[in-house]
């Protein structure tokens, strides 16, 4: 068994961390904090976990004895709360933006805020970095449009088969928080669709940043809002560099990703949605079509508080503590 935090559970990816780790057989729940409700029980901002005996409680890092804490907090938070973790000797698992990067100077540029460094974290997406997350004492764990992105391209940059790639994502609303802004509040979303941040959204260099490993790709990105709560649909126009077949495209993807629990390849022809997905940790990746100018299109779907975060993060700890990766995730999706 291990003790686990969450700073920042009363937010839509703590709320994801506290649905699955109250059913997760090796974990106890030590600290779920909240400034806004310490004292309160959970239930009071999570009204589907009402059989968790919990209270939130304020955020006092000295005071939480835990093997692992989750920090679900906003970017520019986390930079601040992280350290005095660390240096208690807790592992973290950090949901936000500030350990993405490799240097800071990319950090400050796209995220606009200084940072306050070190930057020495494994970026966490077990299909790619496994290995380095076994032994990590700090996982950075990837954005929800990156990590969509990252696993719609990664076997062709591996194959060296293309370098350019035009990444369109839908996001649900649920990607932007609790706290409702004047383009997320509902009636100013919903019946909808809202292109954002069309050529600056700052997940264009941490989707370039792990793309361009191996060799410099070509990297563009765009977000859209649509009126569903959960849900990412990323679509990504690439440009062969040779003659393939669907089914042969098809085939690279089935191998590059065999034996990963939580990517599902949706065979050529078969229709993608997100309600396939939502609630789930799996991210599906399909269509691949090719036009007669050589454009490829690859599909990826994911939930954006689960695949693209809270699951992830969840999976991620599994992977730093030894246990069976899908401990706690092995369900599927909401449908329809
Ligand atoms: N929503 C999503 O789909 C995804 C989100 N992320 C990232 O995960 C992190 C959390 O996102 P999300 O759950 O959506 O955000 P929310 O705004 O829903 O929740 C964040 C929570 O953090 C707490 N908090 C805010 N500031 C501080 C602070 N200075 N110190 C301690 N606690 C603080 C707040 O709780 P209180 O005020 O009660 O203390 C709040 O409830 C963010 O960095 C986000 O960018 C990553 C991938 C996907
Ligand atoms: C709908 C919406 O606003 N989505 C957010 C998703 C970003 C996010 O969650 O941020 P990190 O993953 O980088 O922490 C956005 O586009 O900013």
């Amino acid at each position: 068994m291990i003790d686990v935090g969450i700073i920042g559970a009363s937010g839509y990816t703590g709320g994801e961390l506290l649905r699955f780790l109250s059913k997760h057989p090796k974990v106890e729940i030590v600290a779920a904090t909240s400034r806004k409700y310490a004292g309160k029980p959970i239930n009071r901002v999570h009204p589907h976990l009402q059989d968790l005996e919990l209270e939130f409680s304020d955020v006092d890092i000295d005071n939480i004895d835990a093997d692992l804490i989750f920090t679900a907090t906003p970017h520019g938070a986390s930079m601040k709360i992280v350290p005095m973790i660390l240096e208690q000797d807790i592992k973290v698992v950090d949901l936000s933006g500030d350990y993405r990067f490799d240097d800071i100077e990319t950090y400050e540029k796209w995220y606009g805020i200084k940072h306050e460094g070190p930057l020495d974290a494994v970026y966490g997406l077990p299909e790619i970095y496994r290995d380095k997350i076994k032994n990590a004492k700090l996982v950075a764990n990837p954005g929800c449009f990156p990590t969509g992105a990252i696993l719609a391209c990664m076997p062709l940059v591996y194959e060296k088969l293309a370098e350019t790639f035009i990444i369109d994502s839908k996001t649900g609303v649920s990607g932007a928080g609790i706290k409702p802004t004047s383009v997320t509040h509902y009636p100013n979303c919903s019946d909808n669709v809202i292109p954002y941040n069309v050529t600056d959204h700052r997940h264009t260099p941490e989707i370039r940043q792990e793309l361009s490993r191996e060799h410099p790709v070509n990297v563009s990105f765009t977000p859209h809002l649509v009126p569903v709560i959960r849900g990412i649909l990323t679509t990504v126009h690439t440009f062969l560099k040779e003659d393939l077949t669907p089914k042969e495209l098809e085939s690279i993807y089935a191998g590059f990703y065999q034996g990963e629990p939580f990517i599902k390849i949706i065979e050529e022809g078969e229709m993608l949605r997100l309600s396939a997905v939502r609630g789930s940790n799996e991210c599906h990746i399909g269509c691949f079509e090719i036009d007669d100018n050589r454009r490829a299109v690859i599909i990826s779907t994911i939930d954006n508080l689960v695949k693209g975060a809270s699951g992830q993060a969840i999976q991620n700890m599994n992977i730093m503590f030894g246990f069976d990766e899908k401990t706690s995730l092995d369900i599927p999706a909401v449908h329809p």
